[in-house]
């Protein structure tokens, strides 16, 4: 449960006959104003019957609930309605669907809806995952796309490669604490693009601020329940009303959008001015719109796109490396198969580089099996739907939170047979004795890097990420169960806990060096020794 839920009944006892009023006026006004809108009458889509009011909110759970979701579209179908608290929800339990709607209708459902609590009050508007269609969602896309484009990342390889070799490194000198320095190499990456720093040290300033940040708003639970954000007017009451650590949770929030946003900016453009910036993202963009009279030309649109790379980068990067390690301690003979794969390419003389990646489909098939087994963000990001649409012979209402569940469409037996098995040979296939990739199945890329106009921007960096990280531990590591003192395998709790994303619990692993000329090659053993 969010820690303001106790102060939050405090204030409801007063504020509750009020916010009841005002559901009960906004539903009545809501189903008049959509009955003029669908002169045809189509039924909404099909889904589980709600309450007066609360319609289904008390039938979705807070855990985990694109389980229900995907539960219900074995009843109700691929696209089910939901009303939550007077709000038209869309979820969208099939690829097909997904696609029609998301993909090829882009241009009406491509909006966010909105989070006036976290994104008006807590100073985080500038998250795409809460700007809507228009020219800030533009310009930031703009700036990412010509940044991370399929081609533009290849000048990050050396850079990627580099933090790959180091976490091997590390993982050498404290196997038990891999989980830790995957986070780490994770977040210097993406700081190291985005500004220039050098996060060496899960200790440095830098990673505690970083992370308070992004965590500086999950107090409030699911975004957009709060009565808040429900009633954004109610944000104009003095914050203490919801409770002291409610009003202290917001201005945290606060802080944590600046620590993350304006402030590692600011700071770029002080070496900029200086002329000791090193080469990043931001120092580059400083100076291409640096303008005669000192300011600097969308300085909003720029920072905030720059902030992107961590807190939209590094923690979905660290949960499908994480879901790698894990995948392969537990499958034994894939992990083996896909360092024969490496092995027989390498023979011993050289560590994998991202110019290697079409030559391994195996690996290609084990990357694409990991992003569909535990998808990284379950339910994605929620799109919102700008006008009134039509499907399948139903009416979807402007307005409506649109959801896609990634994990029922990674988990649609009918795309992928036996879903739950981990078997990356699913993408493959092979003719006499070549081995390639399956064109007819389709790419869980697809799907776990979202839909339409607000695709993850990302998407090409954080493929090349997972994996060199990827080919460079089965390089160099044989991934294995640590044992009990009887010698018996420890299995990992493979119950993920999510918020947005989703992450594995600590676990740990026994990452043993497979060669001697390995470790040489990474630096960690003098020949001879
Ligand atoms: C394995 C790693 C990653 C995964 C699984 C992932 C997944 C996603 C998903 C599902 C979305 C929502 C798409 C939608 O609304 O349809 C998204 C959006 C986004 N991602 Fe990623 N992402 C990853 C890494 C990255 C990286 C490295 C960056 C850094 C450039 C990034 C930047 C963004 C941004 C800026 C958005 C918001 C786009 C918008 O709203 O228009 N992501 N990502």
């Amino acid at each position: 449960m969010p820690f303001y839920s106790a102060s939050v009944s405090d204030a409801l006892a007063y504020l509750l006959p009020a916010l009841i009023t005002v559901i009960l006026v906004h539903q009545l006004s809501r189903l008049a104003k959509t009955k003029s809108r669908n002169p045809l009458g189509l039924p909404l889509p099909a889904g589980p019957k709600g309450l007066p009011l609360l319609g289904n909110i008390h039938q979705v759970p807070v855990k985990d609930s694109w389980l229900k979701f995907t539960e219900w579209g074995g009843i109700y179908g691929e696209v089910i309605g939901l009303t939550l608290l007077g709000k038209n929800v869309i979820v969208l339990n099939s690829y097909k669907a997904a696609d029609d709607l998301l993909n090829k209708r882009g241009a009406i459902y491509s909006g966010r809806s909105p989070a006036p609590l976290m994104a008006d009050y807590g100073g985080w508007y500038y998250n795409m995952v809460f700007v809507p269609m228009g020219d800030f969602m533009h310009g930031q896309r703009r700036i990412l796309n010509h940044f991370f484009n399929a081609s533009a990342v290849r000048k990050y390889s050396e850079v990627l490669t580099e933090k790959a070799r180091s976490l091997a490194r590390f993982t050498y000198s404290k196997p038990e604490r891999f989980q830790g320095f995957n986070r780490l190499h994770v977040t210097a990456t993406v700081l190291k693009i985005a500004y220039g720093f050098k996060v060496t040290s899960e200790d440095d300033p830098i990673m505690k601020e970083a992370e308070a940040s992004i965590t500086s708003g999950s107090f409030l639970g699911t975004p957009g329940t709060h009565p808040i954000d429900l009633f954004p007017i109610l944000g104009k009451l003095p914050f203490w009303i919801w409770g002291r650590k409610f009003a202290d949770g917001v201005k945290a929030m606060q802080q944590g959008a600046y620590n993350v946003g304006l402030k590692p900016f600011r700071f770029v453009k002080q070496q900029t001015a200086a002329g000791v910036a090193p080469p990043s993202m931001a120092s580059e963009l400083i100076e291409s719109h640096s303008l005669p009279d000192g300011t600097i030309k969308d300085e909003e649109i720029i920072w905030a796109a720059i902030a992107h790379l961590y807190f939209a980068g590094s923690d979905t990067t660290v949960s499908a490396v994480d879901t790698f390690a894990l995948a392969m301690m537990l499958h034994p003979q894939i992990q083996r198969k896909a360092q024969q794969e490496l092995d027989d390419l390498l023979r011993g003389e050289r560590l994998p580089d991202l110019s290697d990646r079409e030559s391994l489909p195996y690996l290609e098939a084990v990357l694409r099996e990991i992003l569909r087994w535990k998808p990284v963000t379950p339910l994605g990001i929620p799109h919102r739907l700008d006008q009134d649409d039509i499907y399948n012979d139903t009416f979807l209402p402007a307005g409506s939170m649109v959801l896609y569940n990634a994990y029922a469409m990674s988990f649609d037996p009918k795309q992928f047979p036996d879903p739950f098995t981990f078997n990356p040979d699913r993408f493959l296939t092979d003719s006499q004795g070549s081995v390639s990739l399956r064109a007819d199945v389709l790419n869980p890329e697809d799907i776990a890097f979202g839909f339409g106009r607000r695709k993850c921007p990302g998407r090409h960096l954080a493929s090349e990420a997972l994996w060199i990280n990827m080919a460079t531990i089965l390089t160099v590591f044989d991934i294995r169960l640590i044992k009990d003192q009887s010698g018996n395998d420890i299995l990992p709790d493979m119950d993920y806990h999510t918020h947005l994303v989703s992450h594995p619990k600590p676990y740990k692993g026994d990452f043993v060096s497979r060669s001697s000329s390995a470790l040489e090659l990474l630096g960690v053993l003098q020949i001879g020794s």
